[in-house]
């Protein structure tokens, strides 16, 4: 396998798909702003009547003033105030309630939203391609579930509501300055038209600064993935060191981004506000003029600059929302980008019922009846075939399999040796479809792989892999994972066959002993069992093992060859050996070469025909 790629390399960039959202992509605000959308119509009712509840709130606060003023008069002048005092209260508790619950609700559905995206993501990356995730950064994918749809909380509902009721508040009080004086509201709109044309020009270069951000944040996660990913490693090598720096680096890139995202921030908020200023000298100066030629008069004006004052934090409302929506709307392009990465066809062909009957015509009686389960669960053997088969796991990488054929029964025992690299655990992921070949037919069961449903195809194998074989979580976790409901007695069966009932008695609690990150709390031979008991645990018609007993000692080793002799009596079973002394008893043996199958025998067959296990065998002290 290639090696890990270092923290530098471009490798750690986002995990996006070819031409989406590369960084300093100009003019991506609108599918950015469409990807907001998305999220937020499914809440859009809740968002407006939080965004109702928050404006009679405001309004009621707006009339607070007035009630306080009648309350004030009343008691000037004698008369009994209960009834304005009661009108008060009853407007500051009512206002404050309101505004209150306006919030909730609009969190309310601020929760909604990022659930609902990181329900979306979760599912779709779980059903993401094998290449796809292998070309992707696994710690910028999990940033993407949780920092970018935490930023579409904090902005997403807040930004709207800001902007409804800025838009709102801005638009009755400028109806209100028409009818007071029309050429100083010309005047006026002259000069806020400038803040749109600024906002206009800086909201994209916010938008961009966060994307920047969040791509850095999804380095840190990357970086920190690879770093924990092979923890023991990185401190057995020294390289605390090297990692942080990588980390820390990622760290400043995000810092820096986001500083740039400030100071994009703070020139439209500083601009809207200087605008605004200069607004007021201006309708100062030409409101004077008006008023000494005598086209106005001085009441108007200072009412005209009284609705001024109030429409200069609502546009400061407005700059701000557009800003923020910016930063949502960066946030949900990233969302976006997963969402457009290619997942797994679950169901390959015709619906599930049609296929099934025109499966039993076809087939009447097949012993290999594509993955049913007869009388105890245990699922008929499956014959394997490949077919002239070609692939390379990239395009411009080098083939791995050159016309690649050979036929294996259903039921029995076959090996698969050969030299390292030379395309043996590729056999068993063609099998699995983690990648499909570039030409030349892959036969399970005596049918075309790509058109088994993939979920029957994949619970009809089980596949023991050469690398960490076992996840975090307890063993019963584990051994149950493709079987979550076990047949009373399969997990005792399972656990006793691959030999694990010792370490379960061991182990403080039993089959409910956490594991560790994986596995790292079990040794490399018991993690090894785990993955057979589990793959044994599926009664498969097709037991893949890759390796599966290299880290056992001889007498586990032994016993659990036994088992797998066992098996191979009632399913088919293959597996990948480096030593031969394990598979010496094999029905067959495919010996492969640089991508082919250079011979198929027994192990006698081999040793009297084939050079190159000759070779190998004599090297292992098991010449003739
Ligand atoms: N995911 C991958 N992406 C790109 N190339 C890969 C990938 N996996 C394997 N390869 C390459 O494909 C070739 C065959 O790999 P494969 O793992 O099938 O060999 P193998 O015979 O099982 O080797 P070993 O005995 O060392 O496990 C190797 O050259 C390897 O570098």
């Amino acid at each position: 396998m290639a090696a890990p790629p270092s923290v530098e390399s471009p490798r750690t960039g986002p995990a996006v798909p070819p031409g989406a959202g590369a960084p300093g992509d100009r003019g991506r605000s609108w599918p950015g702003q469409r990807a907001l959308l998305s999220h937020l119509r499914p809440q859009r009712r809740r968002m407006a009547a939080g965004v109702l509840l928050g404006l009679v709130g405001s309004v009621m606060g707006l009339a607070q003033p007035l009630a306080a003023k009648r309350v004030v008069d009343d008691m000037g002048r004698g008369a009994p105030a209960a009834g304005p005092v009661l009108v008060l209260s009853l407007l500051v508790v009512a206002g404050a309630v309101l505004a209150g619950l306006g919030y909730y609700v609009l969190q309310h559905s601020a929760e909604s939203i990022v659930c609902t995206a990181r329900r979306r993501l979760t599912d779709r990356l779980l059903r993401l391609r094998v290449p796809v995730v292998e070309s992707a950064e696994p710690g910028d994918l999990i940033a993407r579930v949780t920092s970018d749809t935490t930023l579409l909380r904090q902005t997403a509902p807040q930004a709207v509501s800001a902007a409804v009721t800025g838009t709102l508040v801005t638009a009755a009080t400028v109806v209100m300055m028409g009818l007071l004086d029309a050429v100083l509201l010309a005047v006026t709109l002259a000069v806020v038209a400038f803040v749109g044309v600024v906002v206009a020009l800086v909201a994209p270069r916010i938008g961009r600064a966060t994307r920047h951000t969040q791509e850095a944040v999804g380095c840190i996660g990357a970086a920190l993935e690879r770093a924990l990913g092979a923890f023991r490693t990185v401190k057995a090598s020294g390289a605390e060191q090297r990692e942080a720096e990588a980390l820390r680096r990622a760290a400043e890139r995000a810092r820096r981004a986001g500083i740039r995202a400030a100071a994009w921030e703070a020139v439209s908020a500083t601009t809207s506000a200087v605008v605004v200023q200069v607004c007021f000298l201006v309708v100062l100066g030409v409101g004077g003029a008006r008023v000494t030629s005598g086209a106005t008069d001085v009441s108007t004006l200072v009412a005209f600059l009284l609705y001024l004052f109030a429409l200069a934090p609502r546009i400061g409302q407005l700059v701000e929302g557009v800003g923020q929506v910016q930063v949502g709307s960066a946030a949900a392009d990233r969302i976006a980008q997963v969402e457009q990465l290619e997942t797994e066809d679950q169901d390959t062909g015709k619906p599930e019922p049609e296929k099934r009957e025109s499966e039993k015509r076809e087939k009447p009686g097949a012993p290999e009846g594509r993955g049913r389960s007869c009388d105890e669960g245990v699922r008929p053997p499956l014959s394997v075939s490949f077919d002239e088969v070609s692939f390379a796991y990239r395009p411009g990488l080098p083939r791995v399999h050159h016309r690649v054929s050979f036929t294996v029964p259903a039921r029995g025992l076959t090996a698969f040796v050969g030299p390292s690299g030379a395309g043996k655990t590729t056999v068993f992921s063609l099998i699995e479809r983690f990648y499909e070949q570039d030409s030349g037919r892959v036969l399970l069961g005596g049918e075309d792989v790509r058109q088994w449903p993939l979920d029957r195809l994949r619970a009809s194998i089980g596949y023991v892999e050469q690398d960490v074989p076992v996840l975090a979580g307890t063993l019963r976790d584990n051994l149950t994972l493709g079987t979550p409901d076990p047949g009373p007695g399969e997990l005792a069966r399972v656990v006793r066959l691959a030999r694990l009932d010792l370490l379960a008695d061991r182990l403080p609690d039993g089959l409910d002993t956490d594991v560790g990150h994986r596995g790292s709390r079990l040794s490399g031979g018991e993690r090894q069992r785990v993955a057979i008991a589990r793959a044994l645990l599926r009664r498969p018609g097709l037991l893949l093992l890759d390796e599966a007993t290299s880290q056992l000692d001889a007498a586990n080793e032994a016993a659990l060859r036994d088992t797998i002799t066992d098996t191979a009596r009632r399913t088919t079973v293959l597996v990948v050996a480096h030593r031969l002394s394990t598979v010496t008893t094999a029905d067959r043996i495919v010996v492969m070469e640089a991508g082919r199958v250079r011979a198929v025998g027994t192990h006698a067959e081999l040793l009297a025909y084939d050079a190159l296990y000759r070779g190998l065998a004599s090297t292992q002290l098991l010449g003739p």
